[in-house]
């Protein structure tokens, strides 16, 4: 049974699209099925996939019905995406007169759903429409946490986002986990971080965290996920890691 996960803090720069990139390699690798679906008008994890994020079809020309789905999958050697553009960025407008608003994502990934094992939607910083039809789409969020300060400032918007979703939207919204990034457990101040987040999220924070690597910050302009950029960095390490401990979960 395919498993969809959306990427999601409405906090900027956190790491979600660094997150769904390597996770969604890393585990292609790992012999998975996996979809990427870019819900950001910023399209960085198209790019990060190696795609051009000027295409003519994206997740936005599936979403208006405009083209089938299936047509706008790119296939990649690091899994399928399906592209974000800049088409996106108005859509928040637009979809608010459409029917069914919070499910169209849903509804088209639906469509091909029974074709992965998982499928990964890198959301926006907001808690907007797009990022509520990616609560809506999924079956479990997965929130990166930066570990540095204010980590925490926004998640209790964000969890009472998810409480209004799961009860008038979607009921089977559960929280797969938190995943620490941008790490550096040599400071103090890391370390407190990681404290509170676990206070706040008690059993849901995975063990392997994501340090803080300059080769994780360069990959994204080679059109490269970090495990084919550079294999041996600490964080190609760091997401291989993460990707084995996040697979273990499921089948827990
Ligand atoms: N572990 C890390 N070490 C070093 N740099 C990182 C790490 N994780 C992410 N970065 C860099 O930090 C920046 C923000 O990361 P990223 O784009 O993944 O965050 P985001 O949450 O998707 O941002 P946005 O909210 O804008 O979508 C990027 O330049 C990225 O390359
Ligand atoms: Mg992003």
């Amino acid at each position: 049974m395919a498993k969809t996960i959306a990427i999601v803090n409405q906090k900027g720069g956190v790491g979600k699209t660094t997150t769904c990139v390597n996770l969604a390699a890393a585990l292609t690798e790992a012999g998975q099925r996996i979809l990427l679906c870019d819900f950001d008008p910023q399209a960085n994890s198209t790019s990060g996939m190696g795609v051009d994020k000027t295409v003519s079809k994206g997740i936005y020309d599936a979403l208006i019905g405009e083209v089938p789905v299936e047509d706008a999958l790119v296939h990649t050697k690091y899994g399928d995406v399906l592209p974000s553009n800049k088409a996106l960025a108005g859509a928040g407008i637009e979809l608010i007169g459409m029917e069914r608003r919070e499910f169209l994502l849903r509804d088209a990934l639906d469509k091909v759903k029974d074709r992965y094992d998982f499928l990964f939607i890198d959301c926006p910083p907001s808690l907007e429409l797009l990022t509520l039809n990616a609560l809506c789409a999924a079956d479990a969020i997965l929130v990166p946490v930066q570990g540095e300060y204010y980590a925490l400032e926004g998640l209790s918007d964000l969890m009472n986002t998810v409480r209004i979703v799961r009860r008038s939207l979607n009921p089977r919204l559960e929280l797969d986990g938190v995943l620490l990034t941008m790490f550096d457990g040599r400071t103090n101040l890391a370390l407190q971080v990681a404290e509170e987040v676990k206070h706040y999220f008690p059993g849901k924070v995975y063990a392997t965290v994501i340090p803080r690597n300059v080769r994780l910050s360069e990959a994204p302009s080679h059109g490269k996920p970090i495990t084919a950029y550079d294999r041996t960095s600490r964080g190609a390490e760091a997401y291989t890691a993460f990707a084995a401990e996040f697979l273990k979960k499921q089948s827990a």
